[in-house]
Order: C-alpha cells, then structure tokens, then sequence
C-alpha cells in the first residue's frame, strides 16, 4: 500500500514561508489527523501535494513519485480540496462521469460512490442546487471514484449534518481499515477525536508533533479524577492527607488534579467515605492542541518582538 512522504518541503510566497522544511510520512491503515491553526500551511501542504502548486525545494511524493507523474491520478489518490468546485451546471453525475471517463475508471463506480455518498437521489440535479453538504458529498464521491489507495481530504465534515458526520467518520475508519493512507486536516478537535489514530500538527509551516494520538494527548494533558460523595468533609481530609489537589464545583462534584482512579478510589476506601461517582476524566484532543498551539505561539511572540 502507499505513503505519503514530504522531505524538507518548503514554500514561499514572495518573502512569507508557508510551508517551512517539513518532513513527515503518512502511513497506510491509519487515519492522519492533520491539525494546524488558521495559516498553519495545511492547505498549501495538500495543494503542494496534489500537483497544485509547486515546491519552493524539497519534495512531497506519494509511493515515491510525484503527484504530477502519475498517468490517471484519480486511481492512485482521492483528494477533496475547498478549491474542487465542480461546474455549477452539470449534475453531479454528470461531473462525476466526466471525471471518470479522463481517468479511464468504469462508469459503473459513478452509481457505487453515488450511492455510497448518500447522493443517489440527487445525482441527476445541477450542482448549483446542491446544499454546502450536498456539494461536500460530491467532493467526496470524486475523491472515491478511482478507489484509490491514497484518500487525501480537507474539512470533510464542512456543511455536513449530524448524520452526515457520523457517516464521515464511519467511512474514514472504514478506508484504514481496509488498508489505505487516510489524511485529513480539520479544524475540530472533537471531530479529530472521534476518528484519527495518528496526528501531524503544524505551526506557522513547521512540524510541531508526529506521534499517535493517544500519546500525543497523554503527553500534554494531566489525568484527573471526578469524585462525588455524601461526605465532603471525609473526603477532603482523606485528599489532604495525601496531599492531592482536589476543587470542589458548584454542583457538589471534586476533580482532583494529576491523579489517577485508582489510586483515589483506594484512598477514599481506605479512609471509608462514601462514593456517589468516581470516574477517570481523560484528556481530550482539544486541551493537548491548546496547549501545544500555545506554546508554539509564545515562542513564535518573542523573537518577533525583539
Ligand atoms: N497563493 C498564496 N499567495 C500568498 N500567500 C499564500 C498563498 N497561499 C497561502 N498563503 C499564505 O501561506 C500561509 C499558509 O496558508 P495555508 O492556507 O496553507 O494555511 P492553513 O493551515 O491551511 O490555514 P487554514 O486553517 O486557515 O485553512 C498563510 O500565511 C497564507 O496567507
């Protein structure tokens, strides 16, 4: 199966670099959230890969060759790019058929991605009618058509539904399962969450984390304990002792900070108070980005200051 690989890859625009010596592989059988905040370089990374655009130096390949050397595109990689709008006249078959016919794929996957995309019932509609979801959809039809083994695609849960993103999501575990390179840049964390195995993180055009997701959360974020009892007394005197850093909410609920679950629910049985809940609370996606984002951005402040 393919990779995807950037070596040293740099863009300029004029004197900004928007992409700035990056090196990274996407691995197949996974899905690769690609996070950043707004003028990270995601985009022009994607556009960089997918023949959009061209390296300042460095390389983005995909198994090795260039986006631009391979015959019928479509069959080795599916890319959905905000830029993709397709003719706002055509149906959305027939846009799919169009695209299908230049990458010599059987017209017979245009109905399967239709139907697949929840679009079937829209197909024979000008696309100019489609909602923001509609369209998305088409876009992710296209990135499907030539079942490639690359699926490379930028805010894919944008304009979708409740419904839509849940299918998103199953369809994105789907495609790593079944072995492909999934890539995925997306602004929510939540979202990110519920799908990515492995996450590569860009600031202002530079790698600022490649690493699995799970660790790449427990690394930053502490884990915390939410406790309720019957006797706050008890068990702010059993805390104490242990010297564990516990707040106490309006709703009469604890967290106790850099703890594990374990180690409180043997302290509270020891010391005999009444639980009503002890639960692991771990940390999320959105508080390990925050905190790394941040950081990147103080650093980032003080030269630029100087
Ligand atoms: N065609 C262009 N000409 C000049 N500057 C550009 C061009 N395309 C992007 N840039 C600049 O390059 C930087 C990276 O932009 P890019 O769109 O790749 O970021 P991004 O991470 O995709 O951001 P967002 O999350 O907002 O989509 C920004 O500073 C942007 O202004």
């Amino acid at each position: 199966m393919s990779s995807i690989d950037l070596r040293d890859l740099t863009k300029e625009y004029g004197r900004r670099r928007a992409v700035d010596g990056l090196t990274f592989r996407v691995l197949p059988g996974r899905v690769t959230g690609f996070l950043g905040p707004n003028g990270a370089g995601k985009s022009t990374t994607l556009r960089l890969l997918l023949g959009l655009d061209r390296p300042t130096s460095g390389t983005a390949t995909l198994d090795g060759r260039a986006y631009a050397t391979l015959r019928e595109p479509l069959r080795h990689v599916g890319a959905l790019l905000d830029a993709q709008a397709p003719h706002g006249s055509r149906t959305g078959r027939d846009h799919l058929r169009a695209l299908a016919a230049s990458n010599r794929i059987p017209v017979r996957r245009v109905d399967e991605v239709l139907e697949e995309t929840g679009l079937a019932p829209a197909a024979r509609r000008r696309v100019k009618t489609y909602s923001l979801g509609m369209r998305q959809r088409l876009g992710i039809a296209a990135a499907l058509l030539g079942d490639p083994e690359v699926v490379v695609l930028d805010e894919p849960s944008n304009g979708l539904d409740p419904e839509g993103i849940v299918w998103i999501r199953a369809l994105l575990r789907r495609l790593a399962g079944e072995g492909r390179t999934v890539l995925v840049s997306s602004h929510l964390m939540n979202e990110t969450a519920s799908f990515a195995d492995h996450l590569v993180v860009l600031g202002r055009g530079r790698l600022l984390a490649d690493t699995p997701m799970r660790d790449f959360i427990d690394a930053r974020v502490q884990p915390r304990v939410r406790i309720r009892t019957t006797d706050p007394t008890a068990l702010g005197k059993a805390l104490a002792r242990h010297g564990h850093d516990a707040v106490v909410h309006d709703d009469g609920h604890w967290t106790v900070h850099h703890a594990r679950v374990d180690d409180i629910g043997r302290l509270a049985s020891q010391a005999e108070v009444p639980l009503l809940e002890l639960t692991a609370e771990e940390g999320t996606l959105e508080q390990a980005y925050l905190d790394l984002t941040a950081a990147d951005a103080e650093f980032a402040a003080q030269p630029q200051e100087a």
